[in-house]
């Protein structure tokens, strides 16, 4: 749910995306971590006291000439069980301000308490069909009946905060990003061995029988196809995590300093 207000006490314009809100004054834009309670409950007025009393985030501030920066962002691919979301939440939770998801599509129906714009943006079949065919849809796929999918505009809502959007998707997922002109960083998670796959898969606990067969099936295919040139821009052999994690941040390195220089302390 992208929202905008003004804020009476010092007439800042603001527009909400998701969790992160941008407020708008003068030559600077001021950036904040909302929390769900926050969000449902911000409006003319009340956002100053809930500012100073709730549990915002530290206040960063945006220069002005971030507004325009737009990082590319970072595609995560690799059979499942190979770590991704364990390095991603990683990354995510030590450096906060740099990086994000976009909000996906779905036409399933919400859960109890999803919202709609936060969790997904929850539509009918019909109108994500167009869209799909329109080329909005950076790439989409079928589970159960309900198409998912990721649109251009949520990955540059992401983008327009100076914020590396993260995409964490199959191996289909990236042949269809690869025709459109996103322009990311390709990252493949490799698992150390086919047998350590299993065994974490297994471990991880969420998989009867009939869905790890189908993950490590599927595995076969995506290592294969990770080895075939210019499929990935790096491939991290997630052995040791902390080894993996390490290498991850030496290939984003300069983009984390880049997104970092564009946040200006706001006591500075
Ligand atoms: N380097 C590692 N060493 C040992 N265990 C690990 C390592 N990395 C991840 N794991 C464990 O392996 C399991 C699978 O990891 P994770 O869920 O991050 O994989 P994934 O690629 O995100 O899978 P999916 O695509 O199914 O979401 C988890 O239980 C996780 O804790």
């Amino acid at each position: 749910m992208n929202r905008k207000c003004t804020l009476l006490w010092k007439k800042i314009s603001m527009k909400i995306f998701g969790d992160f809100a941008i407020f708008c004054g003068s030559s600077r834009a001021f950036t904040v971590g909302l929390n769900r309670h926050i969000k449902t409950t911000v409006g003319k007025g009340r956002i100053r006291t809930r500012l100073f009393t709730l549990t915002f985030q530290p206040l960063k501030v945006m220069s002005a000439a971030s507004s325009t920066y737009r990082p590319k962002p970072l595609v995560f691919s690799g059979p499942s069980g190979s770590g991704k979301s364990t390095l991603v939440k990683k990354l995510m939770g030590e450096y906060k301000d740099c990086f994000a998801f976009s909000v996906s599509h779905t036409t399933r129906k919400p859960r109890p308490g999803e919202q709609d714009g936060k969790d997904y943006h929850y539509v009918s079949k019909e109108s994500m069909e167009v869209a799909i065919n329109n080329g909005e849809f950076i790439e989409s796929a079928c589970f159960s009946g309900n198409l998912y999918g990721t649109s251009k505009k949520a990955v540059e809502e992401v983008a327009k905060t100076g914020r590396i959007c993260i995409l964490d998707i199959d191996m289909q997922g990236v042949k269809s990003v690869k025709k459109t002109d996103l322009n990311p960083r390709y990252i493949f998670i490799k698992p150390p061995s086919f047998e350590i796959l299993e065994s974490r898969l297994r471990g991880r606990g969420t998989e009867n029988e009939d869905s790890l067969n189908k993950r490590l099936t599927t595995a076969k295919e995506e290592l294969v196809y990770a080895e075939q040139k210019g499929s990935y821009d790096f491939i991290i052999i997630n052995d040791d995590l902390e080894t993996a994690y390490a290498r991850l941040k030496a290939i984003l390195n300069e983009d984390i300093n880049q997104v970092q220089s564009n946040l200006v302390n706001s006591d500075s």
